[in-house]
């Protein structure tokens, strides 16, 4: 097997216990001959913001597929799907005290402090007829059209960058990574990933949060992979 290039998620994958910035792994990733692009659930900014602090040059997918770029020197593009989500917002909130995180700078989705039931807001997402789905990425829930991933994301973003979705190994911690292991040639889960994105990984980290892409990119070294 041999792989082009790399889409790494950011928050549980790329940063410490703590959510700071994981100098080894960012390191690591530095030293890369292959394509990485970053791959959140975050807003474009934070996307872009980290690609260039890394030393990449701007791919990124943002907003959980809703926002991608290719180049730092290019625009954005955003999904048109805000307003199913705020729908399903207003009627949630009848319900349930939700708090929308960076609602000034997110386009495309909605995501939430992860202080409710989400339990609950599932269960009344399912009387209605919303095209909308709620993801917990473990540092906020977000309501997300049912059409867009990151999954969904790499395959635009691969054909912006002249490849495909299976040239890529894709590096994640948690369910809104599992599309994107999904549509890529390989799926690696880092030590803390939770349930689901290990049960869609083709391997499993030992080693957790930065350190797991550390070893992640060590394996796929070793195989003579990338
Ligand atoms: O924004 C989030 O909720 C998590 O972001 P991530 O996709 O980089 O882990
Ligand atoms: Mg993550």
């Amino acid at each position: 097997m041999k792989f082009k290039a790399i889409v790494v998620d950011i928050d549980g994958t790329i940063t410490c216990e703590k959510r700071e910035l994981h100098l080894e792994a960012v390191k690591k990733i530095r030293s890369l001959k292959v394509p990485v692009v970053l791959a959140t659930g975050n807003i474009l900014c934070y996307a872009r913001t980290t690609s260039k602090l890394i030393g990449l040059d701007g791919a990124v997918i943002a907003e959980n597929g809703g926002a991608i770029t290719v180049r730092f020197d290019l625009q954005g593009t955003f999904e048109e799907s805000l307003e199913e989500c705020e729908k399903a917002y207003s009627f949630l909130s009848e319900n349930l005290k939700l708090t929308k995180l960076d609602p000034f700078y997110r386009k495309t989705e909605i995501a939430l402090r992860r202080d409710f039931d989400l339990k609950k807001a599932r269960a009344l997402l399912k009387t209605q007829n919303f095209d909308v789905e709620m993801v917990d990425t473990k540092y906020a829930i977000h309501i997300k059209s049912i059409k867009i991933n990151k999954g969904v994301g790499l395959q635009k973003l691969a054909s912006l960058m002249g490849l495909e979705a299976e040239d890529f190994v894709a590096i994640g911690d948690s369910a809104n990574d599992a599309e994107m292991f999904e549509v890529s040639g390989f799926g690696i889960a880092v030590g803390n990933g939770d349930e689901k994105i290990k049960q869609v990984a083709n391997y499993v980290t030992e080693a957790s949060f930065g350190d797991g892409t550390v070893e992640a990119i060590e394996f796929l070294e070793s195989n003579g992979w990338i």
